[in-house]
């Protein structure tokens, strides 16, 4: 039953009651097509949340003539909730919008956490038309992502070349093999059954492998029980080497591109997320085929995705522009894959309803929490992709969108997992990826090295901390000040990229895609390269914390903090105003946030706390002036009347 194609009405009505719209929007439903059983089970049990209210309040609106009679009773109880949200926000002040991950099928998860434009044209892209684009897309690809899901048996090979220029020296073949089978495993139905590293010399044009040794693992792949597919963990297949491959295993083969595909698409629930997946898969396809006019077909769509997803680029634009308006300093939450990025952001959030995964690519949507920090300023967590390395040029450019809200991010927090024996390879692959998507070098990155609850002994020095896995927590405000780091520019990482549109050209004329987000190593010894990334993983300050323990996240609030504070121009001021007086509510108009305690001893002054700009502090100094002024008047002519 789709209710939903129809426009998203106006909602500027529903906004209104809300003080913080920009929060409640980011919950928002953009152009959501929800299925009747979502809104009524995850509504009616998640009442007490202010975002499941929004989108209440929305579908209510948006399907004016339902007639389910299931959804007009609890129609009939939305005043009363929204009433009551609106008394929780009078008295706290500020709501966090809540993520639904943990509790909502993917099929039913809210189509988009972005604000739409309040206008007739906010539906970012037509189901019916997205559809005939896959739909069209699958007649020249033999099959896309969506409609050819991986499961069953699997069978991971790790083609490993022992030397020479294209030698992976910063990881080992164990660890390569190891997140290969991770990324196996983060599919739903899938079970590796088998996993071996395969020792080669070069790519073999036809066939990857030598031909021995292509006989043995014939041999191997058809004795094996219950296998369905043979996932090759190289980039990308060429076009011959998989049909070569296909035909001498006899069963299907995937490559780490379309094996990424088939992850992305499992975990993408927004329109936005889907339509990024398919303009990642179209180029993939185009390399697939020979016939011009197919060619043409596909180019045509990805013209089409790329203008939805401009689309939706605005609107995302506007909704920054909405928080900077409204003041509300963002914070991205990036770094490799599963390195606990969704968890630390529920910890900071205090949001128990966002639960982290044990998967490859669990977070594929862009969403967006509230954090208060500790002077009462309020922020927002964005939750990001993750990255991995080697992730195909054209993969990561589609989520161009997305990802663009990390780069106009204020402050940067680089989450990394201590516990990782690759941690070296996932730093260079996130400062690469955070150089491709353009952040500017002026924003703060504050580096977290999480699942410190993993590793022992954790109060050593930074120095054994080289060869151990030890690591030092920051112990002074100094340290915590100087966890903080920029990108440094390309010349001096030597990070060697190309752009977008080189990527999708090298991807769609395909036989050799070698586009990759690496150091440039060139000139470089594998022993050099290897020291060359130890040193720019050590020289990175960074703070100890645990998301699961929750320990040193104060730290990191104190650094997020100080930095917001910094790229906002604002500072901290401490006041004791008369409690309950004119003043008060002055400075709440202002800034908005603070904190306020009333000292019982002396309760006709309240202390507040806040963070203020300079033009701030000037217009709360000029007001009370005034209001000095005008209870002056005020005084004398009372007095005159006496
Ligand atoms: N022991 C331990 N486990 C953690 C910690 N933080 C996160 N985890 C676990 O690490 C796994 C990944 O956590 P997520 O928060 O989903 O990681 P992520 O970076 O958001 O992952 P993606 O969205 O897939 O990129 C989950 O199983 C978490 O429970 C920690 O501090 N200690
Ligand atoms: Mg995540």
């Amino acid at each position: 039953m789709n209710l939903f194609c129809r426009p998203v009405p106006r909602l500027a009505t529903l906004r209104s009651c809300f003080q913080h719209n920009v929060f409640t929007s980011l919950g928002a439903p953009s152009s959501g097509r929800f299925c009747c059983s979502y809104q009524h089970n995850h509504l009616q049990s998640r009442h007490s949340s202010g975002a499941s209210i929004l989108h209440s309040v929305i579908l209510y609106r948006r399907i004016p003539r339902q007639t389910n009679s299931s959804l007009g009773s609890w129609c009939r109880s939305l005043t009363t909730q929204s009433y009551q949200l609106k008394e929780l926000k009078a008295s706290t002040g500020f709501r966090p919008a809540t993520d639904h991950r943990g509790s909502i099928n993917p099929g039913n998860r809210p189509d988009s956490e972005i604000s739409v434009k309040e206008d007739e044209d906010s539906t970012v892209v037509d189901e019916a038309e997205y559809a005939s684009l896959l739909h069209e897309a699958k007649i020249f690809g033999g099959g896309v992502v969506s409609e050819s899901g991986l499961s069953g048996g699997m069978f991971v090979i790790l083609p490993w070349i022992k030397w020479g220029p294209q030698q992976k020296n910063a990881t080992t073949s164990q660890l390569l093999l190891n997140e290969a089978c991770a990324l196996a495993t983060s599919l739903k139905d899938v079970t590796v059954i088998d996993k071996e590293i395969v020792k080669i010399r070069f790519e073999a044009k036809q066939t990857i492998f030598g031909t021995g040794q292509l006989i043995t693992l014939t041999q191997k792949i058809r004795d094996m029980r219950g296998l369905s597919t043979v996932f090759v963990s190289i980039d990308i297949l060429s076009r011959s080497q998989l049909r070569n491959l296909q035909q001498e295993f006899g069963v299907r083969v995937v490559d780490r591109y379309w094996l990424v595909l088939s992850i992305f698409n499992q975990h993408a629930y927004t329109t936005e997320a889907k339509m990024q997946v398919a303009l990642a898969e179209l180029p993939y396809l185009k390399t697939r085929t020979r016939e011009d006019s197919e060619r043409e077909i596909i180019d045509s769509r990805i013209k089409k995705l790329r203008a939805a997803l401009r689309k939706v680029q605005r609107q995302r634009e506007n909704v920054r522009q909405k928080r900077t308006q409204k003041d509300f300093p963002s914070i991205a939450v990036v770094g490799y894959t599963n390195t606990g990025k969704t968890s630390i952001i529920s910890a900071l959030s205090g949001d128990s309803s966002i639960v982290g995964r044990d998967q490859l690519f669990a977070t594929l949507d862009v969403t967006a929490h509230g954090m208060q920090l500790p002077c009462g300023m309020r922020s927002v967590l964005i939750d990001t992709v993750g990255f991995i390395q080697d992730l195909p040029t054209s993969l990561l450019a589609s989520f161009n969108a997305t990802l663009q809200d990390a780069a106009h991010a204020d402050v940067v927090l680089h989450v990394r997992d201590l516990s990782h024996p690759d941690r070296l390879m996932h730093h260079t692959t996130v400062m690469a990826a955070l150089y491709s998507i353009n952040l500017p070098s002026t924003t703060p990155i504050i580096t977290l090295d999480n699942k410190a609850d993993l590793i022992t002994d954790v109060q050593q020095t930074s120095k054994s901390r080289e060869d151990k896995q030890t690591a030092r927590a920051p112990t002074t405000s100094a340290d915590i000040h100087n966890c903080i780091s920029y990108l440094s520019s390309d010349e001096q990482h030597k990070i060697h990229f190309q752009s977008e549109s080189d990527a999708t050209t090298v991807a769609t004329e395909g036989e050799e895609y070698v586009t990759k987000l690496l150091v440039d190593e060139s000139d470089m010894t594998n022993s050099e390269r290897l020291q060359f990334l130890k040193e720019q993983y050590y020289s990175t300050p960074s703070l100890i914390v645990s998301a699961k323990t929750k320990k040193g996240l104060l730290n990191a609030v104190h650094a997020i903090e100080e930095q917001l504070l910094r790229v906002t121009n604002r500072r901290l001021y401490r006041m004791k105003l008369p409690t309950g007086g004119p003043q008060v509510s002055i400075l709440r108009k202002i800034v908005g946030f603070s904190t306020e305690t009333i000292n019982e001893e002396a309760p006709e002054k309240t202390e507040i706390v806040t963070a203020m700009t300079e033009k701030q502090l000037a217009t709360f100094k000029k007001r009370c002036r005034e209001l000095a002024a005008s209870n002056l008047e005020l005084a004398s002519s009372v007095a005159g009347k006496e």
